[in-house]
């Protein structure tokens, strides 16, 4: 028996972000591992006209909860679905549920935040700086509460190149940053925000940053760890193979690729591409919470939870094996063939961008005007062109993190816990893995069903045909002005001619001899 499942039984859990990529692989986790779990309390916000309710429904009723009914056939009773709004500063829970959380909850695995890299500042200090304190309050008004894990990011100092599992402080204590934040208008924000962030890329990596000084800052006799995953990627192996369901980080990228409409991207190929399975981030995450709340270590322990120091995978590698899956797993309706190659300096991506990306837009746009239809292809490729610069930072540079920590728990838990509970990246076949996770983004992401891959092949052979007779005909149109205007253009055109047609008249009298 897993001592971490068993850990679990009985205990009242509350998860934030529960709704979220992450969190749901918690819950699923939680639920399948721990059946004999009291409750899990998720706060939830009502989102796109569905009232919690819906929303937790249309989870425990997905793909993804498959299992969980199996071996927990009353989920629904186990999990307790509370309003809660971390745009507000009280969170907006009413008083009977606050009165029941405090009272009731064990363990809290904090996961809510924006992910948003351009999220204006004030709101990401709200969801990822504020919110953490005011749920570090309530933690600490809860008398059973035996373990606080918070979820930050291994990107909070990627503006250093080696990370070790401490906190380190921000130039501006988050307090300050907080205040400011109430009286300070929408303009001055947006003025000072890159002299706050500094040399970290977005809002995101920078909150995050606070958030952790806020958690060592606040955290009181509150027994805590900080988890750190680096770019948290499809399901390895739980509860199946490649399960996503959004299109953050890698996702949305693979799907701009198969469909045709990304064609290159600025990316260093050996610069490490650490992902990070979502199942293995759950794992440990589980594993920390019982680590954390039965041996109750000294200090707030960090654990980083990177892929790089154990079993390193670059971009290089991951792009070839996204494109070689393609060939074999279609997306269906692709705009052009899946090609996309990275290219190293300013100039070419720019030259890319204007000749792969910027340039069939408008042409596709006016055929769309042609017939009659609204051109909508040069929106979205502006759109997904801003959201490739936001990643490019993330796949021209390589860190290390010391993994100290997660190599320590590792060697604390038994044989049958690492099975149960396995985040040793290192048995990851990063081929299957990459194969797994673009059969997961058209399955999980685009539903396109497995039977349309036949004709998705048949589609990319007419795109193939019309590529190259595109570029036949280009070439004729641009010989046939050159030879109007060039001499020389002319003289090269009939030595190929003369030739040809000596060639052909040696050829056939050549082969009437023979007779
Ligand atoms: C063969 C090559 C493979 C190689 C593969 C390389 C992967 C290299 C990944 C590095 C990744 C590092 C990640 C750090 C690790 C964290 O800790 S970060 C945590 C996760 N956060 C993220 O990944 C970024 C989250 N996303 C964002 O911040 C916003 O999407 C962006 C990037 C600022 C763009 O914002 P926006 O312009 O408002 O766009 P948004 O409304 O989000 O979406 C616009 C459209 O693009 C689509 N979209 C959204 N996100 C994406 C996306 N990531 N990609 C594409 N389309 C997207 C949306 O569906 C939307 O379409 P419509 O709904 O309008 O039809
Ligand atoms: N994805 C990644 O690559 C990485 C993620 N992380 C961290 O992991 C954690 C989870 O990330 P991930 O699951 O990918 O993120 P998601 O964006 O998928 O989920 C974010 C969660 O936070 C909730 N949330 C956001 N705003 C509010 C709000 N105002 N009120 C209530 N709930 C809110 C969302 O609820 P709703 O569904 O209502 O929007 C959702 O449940 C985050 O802390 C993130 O920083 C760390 C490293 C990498």
């Amino acid at each position: 028996m897993s001592m971490i499942a068993a850990f679990y039984g009985g205990k009242s859990i509350l998860i934030t972000g529960a709704t979220g990529f992450m969190g749901k692989v918690l819950m699923e986790k939680l639920f399948r591992t721990s059946p004999d779990l009291k409750v899990i309390y998720i706060l939830v916000r009502t989102k796109a006209g569905q009232t919690t309710q819906q929303r937790v429904f249309q989870i425990l009723n997905s793909k993804l909860f498959e299992k969980v009914k199996e071996v927990c056939p009353n989920v629904h009773e186990k999990i307790r679905a509370i309003y809660a709004d971390l745009n507000q500063n009280d969170f907006a829970i009413s008083k009977e549920d606050m009165q029941e959380l405090l009272s009731c909850t064990n363990i809290i695995f904090h996961c809510a935040a924006t992910v948003r890299f351009d999220d204006p500042l004030r709101h990401a200090v709200q969801l990822n700086v504020t919110a953490t304190q005011q749920l570090l309050l309530m933690a600490s008004q809860m008398p059973k509460l035996e373990a606080f894990i918070h979820i930050s990011t291994a990107f909070s100092n990627c503006n250093l190149k080696h990370i070790d599992e401490v906190i380190y402080p921000c130039p501006v204590e988050p307090k300050k940053i907080i205040d400011s934040m109430e009286w300070l208008d929408d303009a001055i924000i947006d003025e000072i925000t890159p002299k706050l962030i500094g040399d970290r890329p977005n809002t995101y990596t920078y909150t995050k940053a606070l958030g952790e000084m806020v958690v060592q800052q606040e955290s009181g006799n509150l027994n805590i760890a900080i988890i750190r995953p680096s770019i948290v990627g499809a399901t390895w192996q739980e509860p199946f193979p490649g399960w996503v369901d959004n299109l953050n980080g890698p996702s949305g990228l693979i799907i701009a690729a198969g469909k045709g409409f990304l064609r290159s991207i600025r990316a260093t190929p050996m610069a490490v591409a650490d992902l990070i399975p979502v199942d293995t981030v759950v794992n440990l995450t589980l594993a920390v919470g019982w680590y954390t709340a039965v041996h109750r270590p000294k200090s707030t322990l960090i654990y980083h939870c990177t892929s790089g120091n154990f079993n390193p995978c670059n971009w290089g590698k991951m792009g070839f094996q996204v494109l070689a899956t393609f060939e074999k797993v279609p997306f269906e309706r692709a705009f052009r063939r899946p090609n996309a190659d990275f290219t190293t300096n300013t100039i070419t991506s720019q030259y890319w961008n204007a000749v792969s990306h910027r340039a069939p837009a408008i042409i596709y746009d006016f055929y769309l005007r042609l017939t009659g239809r609204k051109p909508r292809m040069t929106k979205l490729m502006n759109r997904l062109l801003r959201t490739v610069s936001m990643l490019e930072y993330f796949v021209n540079r390589s860190w290390e993190w010391s993994t100290y920590n997660t190599e320590m728990l590792m060697s604390e838990l038994s044989p049958e816990d690492q099975r149960v509970f396995n985040f040793d990246v290192r048995q990851l076949n990063w081929l299957e893995y990459i194969e797994n996770y673009v059969l997961g983004v058209k399955k999980y992401l685009l539903k396109e069903d497995m039977a349309g891959i036949p004709e998705a092949k048949q589609h990319l052979r007419r795109l193939r045909n019309i590529h190259y007779l595109f570029n036949t005909a280009l070439f004729l149109i641009a010989w046939r002005l050159l030879i109007a205007r060039s001499q020389m253009a002319r003289n090269v055109w009939f030595f190929i001619v003369s030739f040809c047609y000596k060639f052909l008249s040696y050829f056939r009298a050549s082969s009437t001899l023979k007779v």
